[in-house]
């Protein structure tokens, strides 16, 4: 938990009458009950106290303050910034069984991303049940595990081209899948919240399992509704299987138990039978993707070696982790859009001005093309799905700002309120302009951080940046959007998650030529 360095001097031996003082002032200028000053006490020779937050209650913790909340605010990162706006930008929360603390502001965000002290992550029920009950995989490990983890994947995904242009033409293939699909019910309604899944599964499958989808295939789209289902169950603070894991025995339906273990079990299905697909045909002198690299690797039974198990996870990470954060992005994207047909009209122009009729958008366009990456940027700003980035967990007690976080101690960062807040000019309104200079150049703001920072930044970023820019490129060369008649104006509420997303809006796809 957070602890309030209240002096940064040598203090000894504080007497009784100077903590009774203190804890007077505590309660006066916390308005808190007895529990809070109570944690006053000496770490390190300082006297700290716990950090500010709502009223801690036995077992529950906050708990019943943030269902409560919920029924207010609707999402769990809003219940923060509420409580940030009377505790201060470093929240201290008790969840049930857990210490979690929520970091606002660019500064603090920034240390914590840039600390090694603050790069672990959470132990908690939910993290670990997805991984054979172990911290295992790429996302949800720390230490040495995952140092060694996040350089294989990296090594083979680039080996199989990530970041190339191969990839480049993998995205394109998906994309035009797209258009032509979106051809054949040209002028109908159509609910675009997945139209992008399979999309982009196939995109990083090609590298991972060297295979591909059609976009209509059923078995694929299932597992994509799987991966939705289980990050609306929860929100990226990990839920009450982490908080209160002990009630997975008592009313396992209720809190999603069962069905998250039901969606455990049918994703890892699937991994499974394309792993024995490969081992069945792997050739080892001819590695065709991730899967066979790592298969070799197990098979050479090296020291440090993987086991089938962390071959499984990494295989989960990399398809759940760009599938709803892309596809929840890309949908913003086209919300905004058909909110705004005067942004539409610019990204036209732009793409009309920029990409000969006779040909498809390329990469290499992107750098004449700064309205459209403008939109993009503006997007990730506005609609920042990582709401509060992927947890972190403080690996031994440290100090952030005036406080002790103490090992072990959750950490979640308020990347949607930083990009949401009142530093930028009217932050409600979709404005793509503010990214860009008036001579015309693009703005890269250090207060925009979608994709995090420092050493557990999001290893996607180029690929979700390439893949969002021929998505909406590709599309809007193609088609005017429009809200069907009759259809209300899409909502910008963002429907709660690990990953926020939008509600259900229909678009018509009218072609342009
Ligand atoms: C708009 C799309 C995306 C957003 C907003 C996003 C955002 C993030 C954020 C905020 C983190 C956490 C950084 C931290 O812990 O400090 C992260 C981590 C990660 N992302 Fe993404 N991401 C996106 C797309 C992707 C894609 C396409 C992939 C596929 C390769 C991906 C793979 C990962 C992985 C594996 C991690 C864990 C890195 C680690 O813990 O070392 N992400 N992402």
């Amino acid at each position: 938990m957070l602890r309030r360095s209240a002096s940064t001097t040598s203090i000894r031996h504080v007497s009784k009458e100077t903590l009774t003082i203190l804890l007077i002032l505590s309660i006066r200028r916390f308005g808190t009950p007895v529990i809070k000053s109570l944690n006053t006490f000496i770490h390190n020779n300082s006297l700290v106290t716990y950090v500010i937050g709502p009223t801690i209650f036995p077992v529950v913790g906050n708990l019943v303050n943030v269902w409560l909340s919920l029924k207010r605010f609707k999402c769990h990162h809003r219940v923060w910034q509420n409580w940030a706006k009377k505790y201060g930008k470093i929240l201290g929360l008790r969840l049930g069984l857990v210490d979690v603390v929520i970091v606002f502001g660019k500064k603090y965000i920034k240390e914590v991303l840039a600390r090694d002290v603050f790069d672990g992550r959470p132990d908690g029920y939910f993290y670990t049940m997805r991984s054979f009950g172990k911290k295992i995989g790429i996302v949800f490990s720390d230490g040495t595990t995952w140092t060694k983890t996040r350089r294989a994947v990296l090594k083979h995904l680039r080996n199989f081209g990530y970041g190339s242009r191969s990839m480049e033409n993998n995205i394109c293939e998906e994309v035009k899948a797209i258009v032509d699909l979106r051809k054949l019910d040209a002028g109908r309604p159509v609910v675009v919240n997945h139209v992008f899944d399979v999309a982009i599964v196939n995109i990083m499958w090609k590298l991972v399992a060297g295979k591909r989808y059609d976009l209509k295939d059923n078995k694929l789209k299932h597992i994509c509704d799987l991966i939705t289902k289980s990050f609306q169950l929860v929100d990226m603070s990990g839920g009450i299987l982490t908080f209160l894991p002990f009630l997975r025995h008592i009313m396992p339906d209720f809190i999603g138990y069962s069905e998250l273990k039901l969606i455990h079990h049918n994703i890892y299905t699937f991994i499974q039978e394309t792993i024995n697909e490969h081992r069945a045909t792997l050739d080892v002198s001819k590695p065709r993707d991730l899967i066979d690299a790592f298969l070799i690797d197990i098979m050479q039974q090296k020291e440090d070696s993987f086991t089938e198990e962390e071959l499984q996870v990494i295989c989960r990470d990399l398809l759940e982790a760009g599938v709803e954060t892309v596809s929840n992005t890309a949908a913003f994207m086209l919300l905004h859009i058909v909110r705004n047909p005067d942004v539409q009209k610019q990204l036209q122009d732009e793409i009309d001005s920029a990409i000969e009729l006779s040909r498809y958008p390329t990469l290499g366009d992107r750098s004449r093309m700064i309205y459209t990456e403008a939109v993009i940027l503006e997007t990730l700003r506005i609609s920042s799905v990582a709401a509060v980035g992927i947890p972190h967990m403080a690996r031994e007690d440290a100090r952030l700002g005036d406080y002790v976080i103490r090992k072990g101690t959750f950490l979640l960062l308020a990347i949607h309120d930083l990009h949401n807040g009142a530093q930028w000019k009217n932050p409600q309104e979709f404005n793509p302009a503010r990214f860009i200079t008036t001579e015309g150049n693009l703005i890269q703001s250090d207060m925009l951080m979608p994709f995090g920072t420092g050493k557990r930044r999001c290893i996607g970023e180029g690929l979700a940046r390439s893949e969002l820019f021929l998505f909406l490129t590709y599309i809007l060369q193609s088609f005017n959007l429009k809200i069907p008649n009759g259809d209300p104006i899409p909502s910008t509420e963002p429907v709660d998650g690990v990953s926020l997303s939008a509600k259900e809006f229909r678009v018509i796809f009218e072609p342009r030529r």
